[in-house]
């Protein structure tokens, strides 16, 4: 066994899902009901819109649900926007901070996902803190640079083995199908693990690295044997029961 701490599957079902899919996260609900999960965590992080209903339908079930992005104020003017608290008062457990996406499409800075990070911490969130290289960037031998860069500029200090998790996400690897080589993700998890442990020693040694980036059912189990991949984070593969269950069910020959 490569990887023994506790691994975390998380779904991210980004601009997706109305009450139609909410059979999907009843039967992912449902679905992970195993004895798996005592080694396992899972967690889902629907749209917002179905944040209150999502935690109420997983009740009874080990799947936590978390959001996608959080305000880094608690409250205020700041139209459409969420926080961290609102989460928490919808028993949202988890929120991802950093997604490329956001670094994208709301040029979010490290410094406003660093803020975005500490008010989920504040709130008593787990922040799932995402960092990646493009294309561009990885083609032009800038890789670790970035990923060092987003690391120390993104994590608040206070973060521990607790509250915070990492997600490696190749900004080239999301959506496309092209799965990085388990070289590729063998070296970014282990720098970004010697990273963490140079800043926070051993709770840097104990924090959750996920991989990110067209996991499926079918890659799942190559990519939780690389070191240092301490779970995983799902978008379009996350959406329907069967294919989220898939990928669970991979975790099986390590964990179970
Ligand atoms: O961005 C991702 C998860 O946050 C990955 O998305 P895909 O699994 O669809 O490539």
């Amino acid at each position: 066994m490569t990887n023994t701490m506790r691994p975390l599957l998380a779904g991210n079902w980004k601009m997706n899902g109305t009450r139609a899919s909410l059979d999907q996260i009843k039967a992912i609900a449902d679905g992970v009901k195993t004895p798996l999960s005592e080694k396992i965590d899972t967690l889902l992080c629907p749209p917002a819109t179905l944040l209150y209903v999502a935690t109420a339908l997983c009740d009874d079930s080990p799947l936590a649900i978390g959001a996608q992005d959080c305000h880094q104020q608690v409250s205020g003017a700041h139209t459409g926007d969420i926080s961290a608290e609102m989460i928490a008062d919808c028993f949202g457990t988890h929120v991802i901070v950093g997604h490329s996406e956001r670094r994208r499409n709301h040029a979010e800075s490290d410094m406003l996902v660093r803020a975005k990070a500490q008010a989920a911490l504040d709130a008593g969130l787990i922040a799932i803190i995402c960092i990646g290289e493009t294309a561009y960037e990885r083609n032009s031998g800038q890789t670790l640079d970035v990923l060092k860069r987003e690391l120390i500029g993104s994590i608040p200090d206070g973060a521990t083995a607790e509250t915070t998790v990492v997600a490696y996400e190749p900004v080239w690897a999301i959506g496309t199908g092209v799965v990085p080589t388990r070289e590729n993700v063998d070296e970014a998890h282990a720098f970004i693990r010697a990273e963490l442990i140079e800043r926070f020693g051993k709770e840097g040694a104990n924090m959750r690295i996920l991989y990110g980036g067209s996991v499926s059912g079918a890659n799942a189990r190559d990519l939780l044997e690389v070191p240092h991949v301490n779970g995983v984070l799902v978008g379009g593969q996350s959406l329907k029961a069967a294919d989220f269950l898939a990928i669970y069910a991979a975790f099986e020959p390590q964990f179970a």
